[in-house]
């Protein structure tokens, strides 16, 4: 089973630059997590304090009983051997072919002999489907297949906790999609824990059993998708609907006046930019038939069914739904039982201070922005 990480009050500034404050957040072992963050908000550097790789000013990052933030450089270089992680842009020696690029890991950290290093790199390239491919160079093939190559090579090490910062970009949807079952894939056959970095909102809607986002130098919220997926926070509506209006800005935080301009143009009718009203649980991706059922599946519904009373009443209708009757039997509930609105009608916004608490919602500064009444455009 993959490994539990524990994040506990992280900040991280750069010089006077405040990136993140007081991060704090779970990766429940073996399950898939997914952050999402406007561009800029800090989601790699948040991925890059994790492995120690950037050092926190403050809080803790504590993996298998270590403090990635205050251990010595010996005890860095032994934990970061858990971690698996795939860069942005697969991170490949341009030079070396997939083979040599894959085996550098076993052939840097380990003592293991030609032989068996061949065995796990022509595994691990089967693995991500690249079966057939080890003598190409990077400069060779797609860019889906340098983000396959970066996974294989994040493999070999048999990490317990996988990092993988947007691998989605630069993707087609299609190839997204592929890479989305990929991950969801090796999550069941490997039992790690996983972080994706993503903007791909199909990918946060399918892919994880948790979801956090960054915003405004605060974790606004991470935990079970289905409380983000039916939020209100104006911030993760905006974002998840890819629309124009709402407080997150071109570079920033929008100002008062900007606010109430655009309020007139949603009052007008103006195009918001965004396509559906995303709102709601959706179905999440199943491991691909043939492959073992996902064992953090399992331990996840325990976890957030002991965590139910907790959450906003749409989150916990969309978690009881996603239930089978078996199950809802053995946990003792029915559909509705809690939710006032069925899933995929929106909730009237809660006030926030109902929001908080066991949920870990960031306490934002207040924004005057509103959604658009219905029929008045905007379609947020
Ligand atoms: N080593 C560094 N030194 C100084 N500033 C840095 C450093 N690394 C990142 N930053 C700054 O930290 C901020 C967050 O960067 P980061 O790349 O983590 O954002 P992101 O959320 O991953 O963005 P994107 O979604 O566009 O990839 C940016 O303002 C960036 O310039």
């Amino acid at each position: 089973m993959g490994a539990e990480v524990v994040v506990e009050g992280l900040t991280k500034s750069f010089g006077r630059q405040t990136i993140w404050r007081d991060v704090t957040l779970t990766l429940p072992p073996g399950e898939v997590s997914v952050m999402l963050g406007p561009s800029g908000t800090g989601k790699s550097v948040f991925l890059k304090s994790m492995i120690g790789l950037l050092k926190p000013d403050r809080g803790r990052c504590v993996v298998n009983g270590v403090d990635i933030v205050s251990c010595s450089e010996h005890k860095l270089y032994e934990i970061r051997k858990l971690f698996g992680v795939l860069f942005q842009d697969g991170a490949l020696f341009g030079s070396m072919n997939l083979y040599d690029n894959i085996a550098f890991p076993l052939r840097e950290h380990t003592k293991k002999s030609e032989t068996e290093i061949k065995r796990i790199v022509l595994e691990k390239m089967d693995m991500v489907g690249l079966a057939g491919a080890d003598k190409k160079l990077p400069g060779e093939i797609s860019g889906g297949m340098r983000k396959r190559a970066g996974l294989a090579r994040a493999l070999v090490l048999d990490p317990e906790i996988i990092l993988c910062d947007e691998p989605d970009s630069g993707l087609d949807p299609v190839r997204t999609a592929y890479i989305s079952q990929l991950l969801l894939d090796l999550n069941a056959q490997i039992d790690a824990t996983i972080l994706i970095v993503t903007h791909n909102i199909n990918l946060a809607r399918t892919v994880p059993d948790n979801v956090g986002m960054l915003y405004r130098r605060e974790l606004v919220m991470f935990g079970p998708r289905e409380v983000l997926l039916t939020s209100d926070e104006p911030a993760v509506r905006q974002f998840l609907n890819g629309s124009r209006f709402g407080p997150i800005g071109m570079s920033e935080e929008k100002d008062t006046a900007t606010l109430a301009a655009e309020q007139q143009l949603a009052d007008a009718g103006h195009h918001d930019g965004s396509t559906d009203d995303v709102y709601g649980v959706v179905p999440q991706l199943q491991p691909t038939p043939g492959l073992p059922d996902r064992r953090g599946v399992r331990r996840r519904k325990d976890r957030v069914m002991s965590i139910l009373h907790s959450l906003p009443p749409a989150a916990q209708e969309g978690i009881i739904e996603s239930l089978t009757p078996d199950e809802q039997q053995h946990y003792g509930v029915r559909p509705h039982m809690f939710a006032t609105a069925p899933i995929g009608r929106r909730p009237s916004p809660q006030p926030r201070d109902r929001i908080e608490g066991d949920l870990g919602v960031a306490n934002l500064p207040q924004t005057t922005w509103r959604p658009p009444e219905p029929g008045q455009g905007g379609g947020v």
